[in-house]
Formats: C-alpha cells, sequence, structure tokens
C-alpha cells in the first residue's frame, strides 16, 4: 500500500532567519513544529482555538505571535491583515477538513506547507534533527515510520558527540582562512581534504585541542602560500 506520495523527496537546508511562519493548531504536535521553526530563526504565528502550556510559555518570546481563534481563510489570503505573507505553513489542527482547506489555500498562494495528518498534501514534511552547531543531521523516512526516523536520529545523536559543534567551527574558520589566503583552487581543495586526516576530533576529547590549533594557526602563517 502507498502511505505517501514522497518516493523522491529532495532534501534542503533552508534558511527560515527572521521569515515569517504560520501554524495552525495549537496541540502537542503544532508545538514541535512550533520548537524547530524557531531553532532555526523564524518567526512564528500560531492561530487555534486552544493552545498547550507549552505554546503560552512561547509567548514571551519576541519572534512568536498567538491568535486565540478559530481558522478563517482570511488569516491567510487578507494582505492587508497581519497574517499575510507567509513563506511556510503548517496545517495541525486535529481536524482533517480544517487541515486540508489550509492546504488549499496556501497550494492556491505557492506557499510550502505542512499538513501533519495528511501527508499525501503535505509539499515538505520535516524531518528528525540530531544538531551539532553547524553539523546538521536530518532523518527521514518519508512518513513511512516517523518513530523510525526519531530512532535512527537517536542512534545519530550517540554517535555524534558534543565535539562535533567546535570541530564544524574550527574546519569552517579554517576553511574561509584558507579561501581567503590561497589563490589556486587545487592547492585550497588539497588542503581541505587533509583537514580531514588530522585527528582533531581526539584532540578536542582529549582537551588538547586550544594549544594545537594556537600552533597550526602560527604554522599556517609562515606557509609560503598563505
Ligand atoms: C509525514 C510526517 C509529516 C510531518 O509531520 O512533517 C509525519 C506524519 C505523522 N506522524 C504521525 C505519528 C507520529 N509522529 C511522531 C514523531 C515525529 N513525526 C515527525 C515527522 C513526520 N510525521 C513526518 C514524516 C517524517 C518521516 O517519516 O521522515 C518527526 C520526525 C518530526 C516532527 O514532527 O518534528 C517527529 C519525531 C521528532 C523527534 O523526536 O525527533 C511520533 C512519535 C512520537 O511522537 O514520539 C508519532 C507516533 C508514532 C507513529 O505513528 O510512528 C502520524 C500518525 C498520526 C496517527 O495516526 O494518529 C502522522 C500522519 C500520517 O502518518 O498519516
Ligand atoms: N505529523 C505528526 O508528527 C503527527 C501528527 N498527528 C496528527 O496531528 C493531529 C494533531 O495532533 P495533536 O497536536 O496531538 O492534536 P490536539 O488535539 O492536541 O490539538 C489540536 C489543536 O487544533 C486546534 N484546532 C482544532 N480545530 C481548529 C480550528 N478550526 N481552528 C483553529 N484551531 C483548531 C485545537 O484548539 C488544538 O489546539 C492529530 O489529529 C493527528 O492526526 C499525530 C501525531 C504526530
Amino acid at each position: 500500500m502507498e502511505l505517501t506520495t514522497m518516493n523522491h523527496p529532495y532534501p534542503i537546508m533552508m534558511n527560515l532567519s527572521g521569515r515569517r511562519c504560520l501554524v495552525v493548531g495549537g496541540g502537542a504536535v503544532a508545538e514541535r513544529k512550533v520548537k524547530s521553526l524557531l531553532q532555526a530563526g523564524a518567526r512564528v504565528t500560531i492561530v487555534s482555538t486552544e493552545f498547550t502550556e507549552g505554546i503560552i510559555e512561547m509567548e514571551n518570546h519576541a519572534e512568536v505571535v498567538l491568535y486565540r481563534q478559530t481558522f478563517h481563510p482570511s488569516i491567510m489570503i487578507d494582505e492587508s491583515s497581519d497574517f499575510a505573507s507567509y513563506i511556510l505553513v503548517v496545517a495541525a489542527t486535529n481536524d482533517a477538513k480544517v487541515n486540508a482547506h489550509v492546504h488549499e489555500i496556501a497550494s492556491r498562494q505557492g506557499q510550502l506547507v505542512n499538513v501533519v495528518d495528511q501527508p499525501q498534501l503535505s509539499s515538505f514534511i520535516v524531518p528528525s534533527v540530531v544538531r551539532r552547531g553547524k553539523l546538521v543531521i536530518a532523518v527521514s523516512t518519508g512518513g513511512a515510520s516517523p518513530s523510525a526516523a526519531r530512532k535512527i536520529a537517536q542512534e545519530l545523536d550517540n554517535a555524534y558527540g558534543e565535539e562535533y559543534e567546535t570541530y564544524l567551527d574550527f574546519l569552517s574558520d579554517l576553511r574561509l582562512l584558507i579561501q581567503s589566503r590561497v589563490a589556486d583552487k587545487q592547492a585550497r581543495q588539497r588542503v581541505f581534504k587533509e583537514m580531514l586526516e588530522w585527528d582533531v576530533l581526539a584532540k578536542i576529547r582529549g582537551g588538547t585541542f586550544e594549544s594545537w590549533k594556537e600552533k597550526l594557526y602560527i604554522t599556517l602563517e609562515k606557509e609560503p602560500w598563505m
């Protein structure tokens, strides 16, 4: 049996920083989606007849606006209202008809829409995510088994420790330095590959990373190609 139309999902990392998103519904599922949107730096408007305690607490958050009301299309259509111009919409009520209506309006307006109870209507679904600073690991089963996605993500959560945050910051800084100093593209790419063989993770875990990094930067400054 075909559960969803997500046979070939296109994975992307979206920049939602400062972008306006709409979540319709205020239950546990809506709360989870709002949390992940906020983690991505989005500004989130939530429209619902009721809210979980967790969502009510989020009202203190500068990027969150709550409207306690029944869903009405004008929320999404009326350009003069506060509700207009959302880049991304989540239909998360427990009423399948309302969710389908939200989907219909969003699709007509070309907005990305996630329908929590009807994956086949969704233009995107939300993966299970592990974050370590700049490292983001997203796991999806395309809706086949959200609990399996979560379990696999938990395995990755155990496998990739906190040291990856420091590691990625280091690689990122060094890469920028090399990009600005090494003109030759091939030489740059050689260094980028070599950097991965330095066993930096062991140094971070062992507490010798900071002193090693200092020496490395001094050595690099003396490199003729820098
Ligand atoms: C299609 C998708 C659409 C979307 O929501 O984007 C969707 C749909 C549905 N989920 C359902 C149930 C559950 N969902 C979870 C959990 C998560 N669900 C998430 C994503 C997705 N869920 C998308 C597919 C992701 C993929 O497969 O790749 C996660 C990963 C991300 C997130 O929500 O932020 C998050 C884990 C976050 C984390 O902790 O890492 C749990 C487990 C739990 O709550 O502990 C259960 C109960 C157990 C079970 O059913 O497996 C139902 C059935 C409702 C019913 O029948 O009653 C539907 C509707 C349907 O299938 O028709
Ligand atoms: N995608 C996912 O990860 C999952 C999806 N689901 C599905 O998601 C749906 C929602 O789950 P929960 O958050 O647990 O439900 P819930 O019952 O806790 O919350 C539903 C929310 O929708 C609001 N609502 C209902 N009708 C409304 C309307 N006309 N206008 C505005 N707000 C309205 C209610 O006030 C309530 O806040 C479930 O029906 C289930 O089918 C369930 C589990 C996981």
